[in-house]
């Protein structure tokens, strides 16, 4: 392994060879580094008009990248700018990502989702190396099955620490600034709200997703459109096995005891109660793990990257990266208190209830009591990946509210917007609309 030493930044000295892998910000190659004993390395190839942060920050970061020495942490190599890019040279991991992985395996008719003793391995890893990222006061903010790489030895790296912080929806730049927020899906319900801020705990949150994600091989509300998935974690009981179809794993099997308690444990909706990296590695569940299974069950009969074609498999609605616009720190601290936290969100009774000013929306456009006193914000909007996007506005003064939905990169202004400011019929249209919006209609075939 070609550890320390200098390694080039220059394109002409990686030569890449096939892509790999294709995200929502960026493409993955493999190449191998003639300097550096020819070895094989994954580069990630990002346009810089998807990047937010300034170069400097980058580059602590990155620095910061190359300086994690952890076994279960994806080492980067070098990072350099080539015309409108930013290259991030890291190392190659043979099996690609545990979703590429479950992806595999599915296709091969291997049903979907993993067996349980290969996944509790491989988050028994991937805490260790969250918890190396926590110990150095660290938040990764992107935990997912699509940030866990694997190799044919049945090593289990977390990648993309930090890189989530670095992004922007590419899209109308000049209107407002677009905060990449995460991925709704595996996003606790403290960085939705944005009220009090977030810390280390909400990790913890999107790692009992990804344990639901590796059970079943997607995440719980991954079918429902982002909007959705957004108003439904706040709303209503934690995800659990439950939230699936039927609660058995791949080969048919109940799941332990131990595999539901531990995702209990993270999917705390109330952060201070979730428990730490370290309280989790030291539950019984995570005691004994072997890879063996893993790597001869599993992994021998995955390709391994570059030896397949990329095809660009859509995404589901509720995977793709979300964000928050804001005119300021004001707007983002409040964030989404416009989507009710409801009373009404017990588990199966979910209800599409945007708050606005004093009162409670329903979906069919009646009112249902007063709402929390709550300080609401002009004009929250989330932006979707698909460019769709809701804007959550409320008058405080008055108590009339107003949603807006909208269609991003329509019209000549880019914009095409679905005005409603409050009142009853015009609500249940509104919704209405709403609902089409966000069933996932918008998502292009091949947005991968
Ligand atoms: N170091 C690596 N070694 C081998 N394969 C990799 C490596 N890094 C990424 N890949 C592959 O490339 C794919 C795309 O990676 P990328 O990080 O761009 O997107 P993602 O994490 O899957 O999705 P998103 O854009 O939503 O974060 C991964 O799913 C993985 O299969």
């Amino acid at each position: 392994m070609p550890e320390g030493g200098d390694w080039p930044s220059c394109v002409e000295q990686f030569p890449l060879e096939k892509k790999i892998g294709q995200g929502a910000f960026a493409t993955v190659y493999k190449a191998h580094c003639p300097a550096k004993a020819n070895v094989a390395v994954a580069i990630k190839v990002m346009d810089l008009e998807n990047i937010n942060s300034s170069f400097e920050d980058i580059r602590q970061e990155v620095q910061m990248m190359r300086m994690s020495d952890h076994p279960n942490i994806l080492r980067c190599y070098c990072s350099f700018v080539h015309e409108c890019q930013l290259w991030l040279v890291m190392q190659m991991m043979e099996k690609g990502s545990c979703l590429h992985v479950m992806t595999q395996a599915k296709r091969m008719g291997m049903g979907e989702g993993m067996r349980e003793e290969w996944l509790a391995y491989i988050l028994k890893e991937s805490l260790q190396g969250l918890k190396y990222f926590h110990d150095q006061g660290q938040i990764h903010r992107d935990v997912k099955a699509g940030n866990i790489l694997l190799d044919g030895e049945g090593h289990v790296r977390l990648a993309d620490f930090g890189v989530s912080g670095w992004l922007i929806n590419s899209g109308d730049r000049r209107q407002t600034t677009k905060t990449f927020v995460g991925t709704p899906c595996w996003m606790a319900p403290e960085v939705m709200e944005q009220i009090d801020g977030y810390d280390y705990k909400a990790d913890i949150w999107s790692f009992g997703i990804t344990a639901l994600e590796l059970a079943k091989g997607y995440a719980p509300y991954a079918h429902f459109a982002p909007m959705k998935v957004l108003i439904m974690t706040i709303q209503q009981e934690a995800p659990s096995l439950k939230s699936y179809p039927d609660d058995k794993s791949v080969d048919g099997e109940p799941f332990s005891r131990g595999f539901r308690e531990i995702v209990r444990l993270c999917l705390q909706k109330d952060p201070k109660k979730r428990p730490t990296c370290t309280t989790l590695l030291n539950h019984k569940y995570f005691g004994k793990r072997s890879k063996d299974s893993l790597v001869s069950e599993l992994l021998a009969k995955v390709e391994t990257v570059g030896e397949q074609d990329v095809e660009n498999t859509p995404r589901l609605p509720g995977t793709g990266p979300a964000y928050v616009s804001h005119d300021g720190a004001e707007t983002l601290r409040a964030g989404a208190a416009g989507i009710a936290r409801g009373e009404g969100g017990g588990k199966g009774e979910y209800q599409d209830t945007v708050k606005a000013g004093k009162e409670e929306r329903l979906a069919d456009g009646s009112k249902k009591g007063p709402a929390a006193e709550e300080e609401f914000v002009r004009g929250t909007t989330w932006v979707f990946d698909d460019g769709s996007q809701v804007i959550l506005r409320a008058e405080a003064q008055d108590g009339k509210g107003a949603a807006e939905g909208s269609e991003g990169q329509k019209g000549t202004d880019g914009t095409k917007n679905r005005e409603n400011k409050g009142g009853g019929d015009d609500d249940a249209s509104f919704y209405d609309d709403f609902e089409k919006l966000t069933k996932g209609e918008n998502f292009k075939d091949g947005d991968a």
